[in-house]
């Protein structure tokens, strides 16, 4: 899909319904001949929410923001957009897009292409404006094939915020980015939220996630498997690490089936003398440490990054046996420290 295509018309004015939700996925299953895509996913997004979509690699995130936007038909089940089919809510410009995939026009500058873009949108904003918003007011009269990476996304951004849509679709944004550019950019997306827009990211930048979403969906081979808020995911992924050395037994082993059984512990590995315990209460945990008998020494105790959150969920998520499409985020309890996490 280009760039242009995802820039939508109709009468959007920047405020959603408070009726039906923005997004509704029901049961949505996608396969690509043996690949499940979208594998079962349930998913409703509210009015005024900012939400990250996370997930690794190949995890079913572009063909979940395709279904949603009518670029793709769900095998079974069914994609609603403001209580319609994507297609008619697109058709009646309530959504604007900014895909990984679109391609710009290139010999044309960039004041004509966003212009393009306003021309094609019943409700525009008047290009100055949109050029301004998105922070390329300054790059107006320059050619489209002579823009630097991040400078095109932001030309694709302008392309998608061309009018009032009520939800604005971004899949990996920040892609191509330098860390001022990023955060210039999402500056620019509040000003969209504070106008009362619903914004659904795609990202790999977990930072991106912890600092700009107030909601976090976390997909794995098709299926959600954590939703919430940044704090509610890492909590549940075992918000504290706890690390610390003890001595071995007198037959030279720490007993890990005393650690393993310990209160609150939800992954553990031991590395030579070290301990560490990922405990979602790190006081209850430590204190049955004390109860064994047992004298820890060189005792830290830190919180979980969103990042470390995500891959305990994740790696869980690929430890369980049970398809992708009845996955539950309970099943974070179920995984291990592991050495990659920290
Ligand atoms: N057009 C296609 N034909 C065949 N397989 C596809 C197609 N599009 C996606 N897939 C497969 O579907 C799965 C989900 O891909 P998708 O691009 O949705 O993941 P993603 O979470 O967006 O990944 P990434 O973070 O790498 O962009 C992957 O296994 C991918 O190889």
């Amino acid at each position: 899909m280009t760039a242009t295509s995802a820039v939508t018309a109709g009468h959007g004015g920047g405020s959603a319904d408070r009726g039906a939700p923005v997004v509704s996925f029901r049961a949505v299953n996608k396969n690509f001949g043996a690949v499940r895509a979208v594998a079962g996913l349930d998913l409703e997004l509210r009015a005024g929410e900012t939400v990250a979509l996370l997930g690794p690699n190949g995890a079913g995130k572009s063909t979940a923001l395709d279904l949603l936007l009518g670029l793709r038909n769900p095998d079974s089940g069914s994609v609603a957009v403001f209580g319609t089919t994507p297609a008619k809510a697109i058709a009646a410009g309530r959504v604007g897009a900014m895909l990984q995939s679109g391609g710009l026009m290139e010999d044309v500058t960039v004041r004509e292409l966003v212009g393009l873009a306003c021309d094609l949108h019943p409700r525009a904003y008047p290009v100055d404006r949109v050029l301004k918003d998105a922070g390329i007011d300054g790059i107006g009269d320059r050619k489209v094939n002579k823009l630097s990476g991040g400078q095109e996304q932001r030309v694709r951004f302008a392309m998608a915020t061309a009018g009032a849509n009520d939800l604005i679709v971004l899949d990996e944004p920040t892609v191509g980015m330098d860390v001022t550019a990023r955060q210039a950019f999402w500056a620019t997306m509040r000003g969209q939220v504070e106008q009362g827009r619903t914004v659904l990211f795609a990202t790999h930048y977990l930072e991106e996630a912890d600092a700009i979403a107030d909601r976090v969906l976390v997909l794995h081979r098709g299926a959600l498997i954590a939703d919430g808020t940044a704090a509610e995911i890492k909590a549940r992924a075992g918000a504290r690490r706890i690390t610390f050395d003890l001595d071995a037994d007198r037959d030279g082993r720490i007993d890990e089936a005393a650690l393993r059984g310990l209160p609150r512990v939800v992954g553990l590995d031991i590395t030579g003398p070290t301990v560490r315990i990922r405990s979602d209460d790190a006081d209850a945990t430590m204190h049955a440490v004390y109860a064994l008998g047992l004298y820890p020494r060189n005792l830290e105790v830190s919180g979980l990054g969103l990042e470390q959150a995500f891959l305990a969920i994740t790696e869980a998520a690929a430890d369980t046996a049970t398809p992708a499409a009845t996955t539950t985020a309970t099943a974070v309890t179920a995984t291990a420290e592991e050495p990659g996490n920290r």
